[in-house]
C-alpha cells in the first residue's frame, strides 16, 4: 500500500483526531504544492468565486486529502485552492462542510487547525445568511462583529473533549472574536468602492440547521440582538481563535427570514445561491481589496 493509502485509511479510523494526527495531514498537503500560505479563506454557500481571483492556482480537491471532511451540499465545490490573492499567499476553501450533513463540530473544523499547521495566522471566513434584521436588504454585506453560538446552548462546540494545549488553552476567550482592525480596514475599503449602501456590520448567529428557521424562532433571535442567521462559521471561528489566529468574517445576506405567521412565501436554497451569484463580483473585488491592504504576520 502507498503511503497516501495508509495515511488515508488511518485517518478514517480516528474517532478522535490528535495534535499528531492532523499535523500528518498538514505535512501531507504541503508536500502537495509550492505555495505556503499565512492567510486562509473560507467560501461560504454560493460563495466558491472568489477562488477566481486567485492567482497561480494549486488545487487539490477535499476527497484527495486523507481525514478531511467533503461537502455535500450544492453550491460548496470541495476544493482547496493554493496561490497568490492581492500579492499574498492564501489557501482558499471553496466550500465548507456543515454539522447538518453529518459531521462532527470537530471534523468540520478540522481544516481550520489543518491551517493553522501549515503556519496560517490569519483566518477569512465567509457566508451566506438570512436576514434577521428588518433595516436589512436581500444582497447586503455583513461584517461580522460578534456572534451568538446557539448551536453551542445545544452542546455543539469543536472545542468539547479534551484539551491539547499545543493548539490553545482550556478556557479560550471569545469576547473579541473578530478582528476590530480588518472590520474597519473593511468598512473603509467597501464605502470607498462605492458599497456604502448594502455594507452593513452585524451579529451571526448559528443554528446546527439542516431546516430553515420557524418564525418564532426568527423573532427569539430578533430579541437577542442578531442581525443575520446561519448554520456555519461559528464552529471554525471558535477553532481558530483557540489556536490563536486573527478571524475576519463576512455574511452575505442572501434571504430575509420569514418573521410573520402563515405567509405563502419560505426560505430556500436556489435563492441563496442566487443571490450568491449576483453579488460574487463584489464579494470578490471587495476581499481581494482588504487581503492586499492586509498586512500579515
Ligand atoms: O453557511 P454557508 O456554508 O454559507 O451556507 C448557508 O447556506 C445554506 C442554506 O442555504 C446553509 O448551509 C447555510 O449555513
Ligand atoms: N439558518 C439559515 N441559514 C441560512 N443560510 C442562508 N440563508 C439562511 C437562513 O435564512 N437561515
Amino acid at each position: 500500500m502507498s503511503n497516501e493509502a495508509v495515511l488515508r485509511e488511518y485517518m478514517n479510523t480516528r474517532t478522535q483526531v490528535t495534535y499528531d494526527d492532523i499535523d500528518l495531514v498538514a505535512k501531507y498537503i504541503l508536500e502537495k504544492v509550492k505555495c505556503r500560505p499565512k492567510l486562509g479563506i473560507i467560501c461560504g454557500s454560493g460563495l466558491g468565486k472568489l477562488a477566481d481571483s486567485v492567482e497561480n492556482k494549486e488545487i487539490i480537491p477535499y476527497s484527495e486529502i486523507p481525514g478531511f471532511p467533503v461537502s455535500t451540499v450544492p453550491g460548496h465545490e470541495g476544493k482547496l485552492v493554493f496561490g497568490t490573492l492581492g500579492g499574498k499567499n492564501v489557501i482558499l476553501m471553496q466550500g465548507r462542510s456543515h454539522c447538518y450533513e453529518g459531521y462532527p463540530a470537530q471534523k468540520t473544523t478540522l481544516p481550520v487547525r489543518v491551517m493553522h499547521l501549515m503556519g496560517v495566522k490569519t483566518l477569512f471566513v465567509t457566508n451566506a445568511a438570512g436576514g434577521i434584521n428588518r433595516n436589512y436588504n436581500i444582497g447586503d454585506i455583513m461584517i461580522i462583529k460578534d456572534h451568538v453560538n446557539l448551536a453551542g446552548f445545544a452542546g455543539v462546540n469543536p472545542l468539547v473533549g479534551p484539551n491539547d494545549t499545543r493548539f490553545g488553552p482550556r478556557f479560550p476567550p471569545m469576547s473579541r472574536a473578530y478582528d476590530l482592525n480588518i472590520r474597519q480596514l473593511a468598512l473603509r475599503l467597501a464605502k470607498g468602492m462605492g458599497f456604502g449602501d448594502f455594507i452593513r456590520e452585524g451579529v451571526y448567529s448559528m443554528m446546527v440547521g439542516p431546516n430553515f428557521e420557524t418564525v418564532t424562532e426568527c423573532r427569539l433571535l430578533q430579541i437577542v440582538g442578531v442581525d443575520a442567521t446561519g448554520m456555519s462559521t461559528v464552529p471554525e471561528v471558535l477553532v481558530a481563535k483557540h489556536c490563536g489566529m486573527t478571524v475576519f468574517g463576512m455574511s452575505l445576506i442572501t434571504n430575509m427570514v420569514i418573521m410573520e405567521y402563515d405567509v405563502e412565501n419560505t426560505a430556500n436554497h436556489e435563492e441563496v445561491l442566487e443571490t450568491g451569484e449576483r453579488r460574487s463580483k463584489d464579494l470578490q473585488k471587495l476581499v481581494t481589496a482588504i487581503v492586499q491592504e492586509l498586512e500579515l504576520n
